[in-house]
């Protein structure tokens, strides 16, 4: 069986506490996009081992056993007792971009296995089981624009359809570490709340739908911030970096046509239609 793990922007990213247990309060909107890995799971006819991971595309740094998708099994496999498999990950999401790709193959692991062997385990429970594994790997359960708060894993559903907008995704060759990010920002609550501004037409987004790693990420890699100035420059309605970063989305008007620019080769580029 084979499944599609997508991506997630951050439409604006407000970070209002540090709390006791060293983690962050925030406020986000989680926007599903298609950029998509391809995990496919079959029964092993190998039974001398739990697990055996193929890894195709992109490289991901760690062993098969740090692999989100791995953790997911072997999740599923304490409660269920789940036969082995073979898992074969098609990485096409860029790592350490914001993007939420290696949570997005976590969770879509724990559905592929609920429907593959019938296990009957509600949204509700996979969602439990999802945030084990990553702070933001529950949203994928429901895969649905959601406003997000607490440690980023308390949902409640958002009326916003940006359905016809094209957009471009741009991670340069940079990487930055989620926890550094996290460690760099000074928190505060915002001046104008996410889920106000959200539901204002895209157009006004521009100074207010405010992404507040921007602020400590943009200064060590300007690169960063070039990108998202230059996406405004070539007509992006909407630009922003996405999570932690480094990547950086640009959202154009649905009839627009998008700009052709020369990213050089290092980086990498997405472009769809939402
Ligand atoms: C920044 C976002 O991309 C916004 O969508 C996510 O909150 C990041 O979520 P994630 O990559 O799933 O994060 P995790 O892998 O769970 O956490 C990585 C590290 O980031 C820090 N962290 C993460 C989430 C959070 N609300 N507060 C934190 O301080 C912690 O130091 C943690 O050890
Ligand atoms: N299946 C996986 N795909 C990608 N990375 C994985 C996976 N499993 C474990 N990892 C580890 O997780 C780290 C973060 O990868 P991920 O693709 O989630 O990037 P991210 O952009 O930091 O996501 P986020 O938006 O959640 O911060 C990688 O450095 C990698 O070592």
């Amino acid at each position: 069986m084979i499944t599609f793990p997508n991506i997630k922007i951050n439409l604006g990213l407000s970070i209002t506490e540090k709390r006791p247990d060293g983690y962050h309060n925030l406020e986000t909107v989680f926007y599903p996009v298609a950029l998509e890995d391809a995990l496919e799971i079959r029964t092993s006819p190998d039974t001398d081992r739990k697990f055996t991971l193929y890894q195709h595309g992109m490289e991901i740094a760690g062993k098969p056993e740090d692999n989100l998708v791995v953790k997911a099994y072997l999740l599923m496999d304490k409660e269920f007792h789940l036969p082995p498999v073979e898992i074969h990950l098609y990485k096409h999401i860029p790592s350490g971009a914001g993007l939420g790709g290696g949570s997005s193959d976590a969770a879509f692991m724990l559905k592929l296995l609920n429907d593959h062997y019938q296990l009957g385990v509600s949204e509700e429970q996979l969602e439990v089981y999802a945030a084990t594994l990553g702070a933001d790997c529950a949203f994928f359960i429901k895969n649905r624009p959601t406003f997000a708060e607490g440690i980023g894993n308390i949902f409640s559903p958002v009326e916003l359809s940006l359905s016809g907008y094209q957009i471009m995704i741009i991670k340069p060759d940079v990487f930055v570490s989620t926890r550094e990010a996290f460690a760099n920002i000074r928190p505060h609550h915002p001046e104008y709340p996410v889920k106000e501004v959200i539901r204002r037409p895209v157009t006004e987004w521009k100074d207010t739908l405010i992404n507040d790693f921007e602020t400590s990420v943009f200064p060590q890699h300007p690169i960063i911030r070039d990108i998202k100035e230059e996406l405004y420059h070539h007509g992006a309605i909407y630009a922003s970096m996405s999570g932690s970063g480094s990547s950086v989305f640009g959202l154009f008007a649905p009839e627009s046509t998008l700009p052709e620019i020369d990213w050089g080769t290092d980086a990498f580029c997405f472009t769809g239609t939402l």
